[in-house]
């Protein structure tokens, strides 16, 4: 399986890890140190070095709970980035945002991915991604990021997440999105409990059935913190391990923050995998 996009190429065949580049002053992993041009294109050099292939640029945080960025103030933090980045370095840059202006701006400057934790379903979202023309990863979330973790409740999480996929895929394709270019994710942390989760890793391969990559994003978030009470800081092991899971399972592109150690237990999957022939 194969991913095109403005002469780039992902090779599915092997887990690709993205790296994460939030451009937040409340990103609760990076400090918010990164929002400097400079800042960011030595942050995105060194997770290229260390192996990420995809580059994820987030301008709003989605934490639980986290409030929304105005519009402006999201394309001041993430356009000179993204431009610069897709300027000065041959990999691919994703943009995490559910915002149709900000993904034609994206566009404009060179991104090659739409990360869109709302599944496209933000009033013009649907559109301007068909007018980009590039894939989009179409995310589940359970209510909106500053409530979907008062108790989230479901009869079947896989079920539901499997039914999600299935109406948002025929949503995009009956609007004209050539069903190439959807990868999808079942928003590991966004309206789900430590329970939910883990049902949601452990049953990951029957998503595989649409024939489309998925993407999954683990890393540091609270059903690693929750099980090993560590700061997120502090879950690099539980983050590379739910990484070598996922991708054991055959996950296509794994969103990390700890990319070097995520990449070499890549190395350690694809001589598994290959080895099962
Ligand atoms: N596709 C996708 N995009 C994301 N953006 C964030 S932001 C919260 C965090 O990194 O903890 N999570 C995800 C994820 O799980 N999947």
């Amino acid at each position: 399986m194969k991913l095109e996009s403005k002469g780039l190429t992902l090779d599915l065949a092997y887990p690709q890890v993205m790296g994460i580049l939030n451009v937040t002053p409340d990103s609760f992993s990076d400090g918010g140190r990164f929002r400097q041009i400079d800042n960011a294109l030595r942050h995105a050099n060194e997770m290229i070095q260390a192996g990420a292939t995809i580059i994820d640029i987030g301008g709003e945080s989605t934490r639980p709970g986290a409030a929304e960025v105005p519009l402006d103030e999201e394309l001041e933090r993430v356009i000179p980035v993204a431009e610069a980045i897709a300027k000065n370095f041959e990999v691919w840059v994703s943009i995490d945002t559910y915002k149709p202006e900000v993904m034609r701006e994206s566009h404009r400057v060179g991104v090659h991915l739409i990360n869109d934790i709302r599944a496209l379903q933000e009033p013009g979202a649907l559109d301007a991604a068909i007018e980009t023309g590039l894939p989009v990863c179409l995310m589940h979330m359970q209510g909106m990021p500053r409530t979907m973790q008062h108790e989230p409740k479901y009869h079947d999480v896989v079920a539901e997440v499997d039914a999600f996929f299935s109406e948002h895929i025929a949503r995009c394709v009956n609007a004209g999105m050539d069903k190439n270019k959807i990868l999808l994710d079942p928003g590991f942390g966004f309206g789900k409990d430590l329970k939910h989760n883990y049902q949601l890793l452990a049953h990951l391969s029957e998503f595989h059935h649409f024939g489309l990559p998925l993407l999954v994003g683990m890393s540091r978030k609270a059903m690693i913190g929750q099980l090993l009470n560590v700061s997120p800081d502090q879950r690099v092991i539980g983050s590379v391990a739910c990484a070598i899971i996922a991708a054991m399972q055959g996950a296509q592109i794994i969103r990390v923050h700890d990319v070097k150690e995520t990449a070499e237990a890549m190395r350690i999957v694809e001589a598994t995998l290959s080895a099962k022939g």
